[in-house]
C-alpha cells in the first residue's frame, strides 16, 4: 500500500495526516503554536516555530506508521492564507510573519483603495482589505524601511515551510490569489500594481500549479522526520482551496462551511468572469483552471477559543459545551457578534468589535457559550444570504474545520442556514485536500475529481428543524441590527484599546 501526507499549516496548529491509496486516514498528529498579539489589531507568528512544529508533527506521524517509509510517496501542503513572510539575503527571515487576521494596515488600505482600488478589483477580483498581503508589504515599507530594503523575496506561510523542506522557492496560484498582486485570470504577478506601489516584481516568487512537483525532501529533513529522502513534495494550496478540494467542492453542487480560527462560506465558480463586485473574495482554486468565491468571518472558531481560554481555561471544548443543547434558540435573549478582530464579510470593517447584547440576571455560563456559537453561525449566514441574493442555490453544506467536531454546532448550522449539513469522516478537510494534491501530483489519479471519488467519505447529516428555522430567522434579523448600532460605539472606543 502507498501513502501520501497532507500538512495543514493552520493558524492555531499544524495538523498532519497520513492517507493511504483508498483515502483512509492511517495516522494524524497536531502541534500547536501561539499567536503573538502585542497590540490590539496586531497578529504575528514566528515562521521558525511553524517549521519546528511541522517537523515534530511529522516525527509523531511517522512514528505511528509501521510500514516502510519509502511507501510514503508524496507530501503536500495547505496553509493559512495571506500572511507575509519576508526573506533577505541567504533567505533568512527578516521579521515575524504578519498574519491574515492582523488589521494594522487600515491606512495602507485607504491609500491603495484611493489610488488604485478599482484597478485592483478588476485585476485581482478582490477588494482591498487589511488581511491581504499587499497592504502588509506597504506597512513594512513605511514603518520598517530597512527591512523592506533587505527583502529579496516575500513568501506565504506554507510556501515558507515548503521552502525549508525542499530548498526551493515558489508560490502557487491559489495562495498567490490572496495577495492582491496576482492577475487572477491571467495567472501572473501584475507589473502595473507592483510598479504603482514601487514593489520590485522580482520579490514575488515564481508561480506553479498546486499539484506541481517541486522536488524531494532535503536530506536533513528526511533524517529528522524519518521520511525517505526520495519523498516527493508537491506545491499545495491555500487552506480554503484545500478545504474545498478535501470536501469535494469541485463543482457548483455543494457549498462549504469551514469553522477554523476564521470561518468561511465557500462556493465553486465555473465562470472566471463572475462579478460579485468585491462583496465576497474571488480566488483561483487548487483544481487547475477553476475558481471559488467565499465570505469570511474573521473570528469564528477563535471567538469560542477566546471564551474558553478566558473563562474555562482548563476545560475541554466538550466540557465547555455541556448543557447547551437544552437551551432554546436565542440563548434566552442573549446575542453575540464575533467581531473580536474586526470583520470582513459582509462588513469590511477593522474597527468594529464584538458584543454580548441582552444579558440579564438569569443567564449562566452555558447561555454565553450558546450565544457565542449562535453568533458565529449568524455571521456566516450573512455570507449565505449574499449568495442567495446573487441567485445561487444553497441547499447542501459540507462542514469542515475544528467546529465540525461538535454535533450541536452542526445542527445549529442546519437550523440557521436552513440547509442540509453534511459532515466528513475526517473533519480535517484542508489536510485531506493537501493529501489529495499529493496523490494527484504523484499520478495516482488522472484528476482531482477522480481522487475525490476515492478519498472523500461523508458520515452524518443534519437536517433543518422547522420550528428552529422560524425562530432563527427572527433572531437573525435582530442580530443584523447589532452591527449597525455598535459601529459608532466601536469607533469611539478605539482610542482606549491597547
Ligand atoms: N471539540 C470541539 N468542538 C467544537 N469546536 C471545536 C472543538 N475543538 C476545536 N474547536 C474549534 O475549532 C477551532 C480550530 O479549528 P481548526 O480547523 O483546527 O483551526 P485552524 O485551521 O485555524 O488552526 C477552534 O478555534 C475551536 O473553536
Ligand atoms: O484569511 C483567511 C481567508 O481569506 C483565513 O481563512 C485564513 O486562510 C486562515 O484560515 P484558518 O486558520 O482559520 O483555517
Amino acid at each position: 500500500m502507498k501513502y501520501v501526507i497532507g500538512i495543514d499549516l493552520g493558524t492555531s496548529a499544524v495538523k498532519t495526516i497520513l492517507v493511504d491509496q483508498n483515502g483512509e486516514v492511517a495516522a494524524e498528529a497536531t502541534k500547536r503554536y501561539p499567536l503573538i498579539q502585542i497590540k490590539s489589531g496586531y497578529s504575528e507568528q514566528d515562521p521558525e516555530l511553524w517549521v519546528k512544529q511541522t517537523i515534530l508533527s511529522l516525527i509523531e506521524l511517522v512514528s505511528q506508521f509501521h510500514g516502510d517509509p519509502k511507501d510514503i510517496e508524496g507530501v503536500s501542503f495547505s496553509g493559512q492564507m495571506h500572511g507575509l513572510v519576508l526573506l533577505g539575503e541567504n533567505n533568512q527571515v527578516l521579521r515575524p510573519a504578519i498574519l491574515w487576521n492582523d488589521t494594522r494596515t487600515s491606512p495602507q488600505c485607504e491609500l491603495i483603495t484611493k489610488e488604485f482600488g478599482e484597478e485592483i478589483l478588476r485585476i485581482s477580483k478582490n477588494r482591498v482589505l487589511e488581511g491581504f498581503t499587499l497592504p502588509k508589504i506597504l506597512w513594512v515599507k513605511e514603518h520598517e524601511p530597512e527591512v523592506f530594503q533587505q527583502t529579496t523575496h516575500f513568501l506565504l506561510p506554507k510556501d515558507y515551510v515548503r521552502y525549508r523542506m525542499t530548498g526551493m522557492i515558489h508560490s502557487e496560484y491559489s495562495d498567490a490569489a490572496g495577495t492582491l498582486l496576482l492577475d487572477i485570470a491571467k495567472k501572473e504577478w501584475n507589473l502595473e500594481i507592483c510598479n504603482k506601489f514601487e514593489i520590485p516584481i522580482n520579490i514575488c516568487p515564481p508561480l506553479i500549479e498546486s499539484h506541481a512537483f517541486v522536488g524531494t525532501l532535503l536530506s536533513e529533513i528526511a533524517d529528522e522526520t524519518g521520511l525517505a529522502p526520495e519523498t516527493k513534495v508537491f506545491a499545495g494550496g491555500a487552506d480554503n482551496a484545500c478545504g474545498a478540494i478535501g470536501a469535494g467542492i469541485l463543482s457548483p453542487m455543494y457549498t462549504l462551511c469551514s469553522i477554523g480560527t476564521s470561518g468561511v462560506i465557500l462556493s465553486y465558480e465555473d465562470d472566471k468572469e463572475r462579478d460579485y463586485n468585491g462583496k465576497v473574495h474571488f480566488f483561483n482554486h487548487g483544481n487547475p483552471e477553476s475558481f471559488y468565491s467565499m465570505g469570511v468571518t474573521l473570528s469564528a472558531g477563535q471567538s469560542l477559543t477566546w471564551f474558553k481560554d478566558t473563562f474555562a481555561k482548563n476545560e475541554s471544548f466538550e466540557q465547555l459545551m455541556e448543557g447547551i443543547d437544552e437551551i432554546p434558540a436565542g440563548s434566552n435573549g442573549l446575542l453575540f457578534t464575533p467581531y473580536l478582530f474586526g470583520e470582513r464579510t459582509p462588513y469590511p470593517d477593522s474597527s468594529i468589535r464584538a458584543s454580548f447584547i441582552g444579558m440579564n440576571g438569569t443567564h449562566k455560563r452555558e447561555h454565553f457559550v450558546r450565544a457565542v456559537m449562535e453568533g458565529i453561525i449568524f455571521s456566516l449566514n450573512e455570507s449565505i444570504e449574499i449568495y442567495r441574493e446573487e441567485g445561487k442555490t444553497v441547499d447542501t453544506i459540507i462542514s469542515i474545520g475544528g467546529g465540525a467536531k461538535s454535533d450541536v454546532w452542526l445542527q445549529m448550522q442546519a437550523d440557521i442556514f436552513n440547509t442540509r449539513v453534511v459532515k466528513l469522516k475526517s473533519e480535517q478537510g484542508p489536510g485531506l485536500g493537501a493529501a489529495m494534491l499529493a496523490a494527484f501530483g504523484a499520478g495516482w489519479f488522472s484528476s482531482l475529481e477522480e481522487c475525490a471519488n476515492q478519498f472523500i467519505q461523508f458520515t452524518d447529516e443534519f437536517l433543518p428543524q422547522a420550528e428552529q428555522v422560524i425562530n432563527y430567522k427572527k433572531l437573525f434579523k435582530i442580530y443584523q441590527l447589532i452591527y449597525l448600532n455598535t459601529k459608532e460605539i466601536s469607533e469611539k472606543l478605539q482610542d482606549f484599546r491597547l
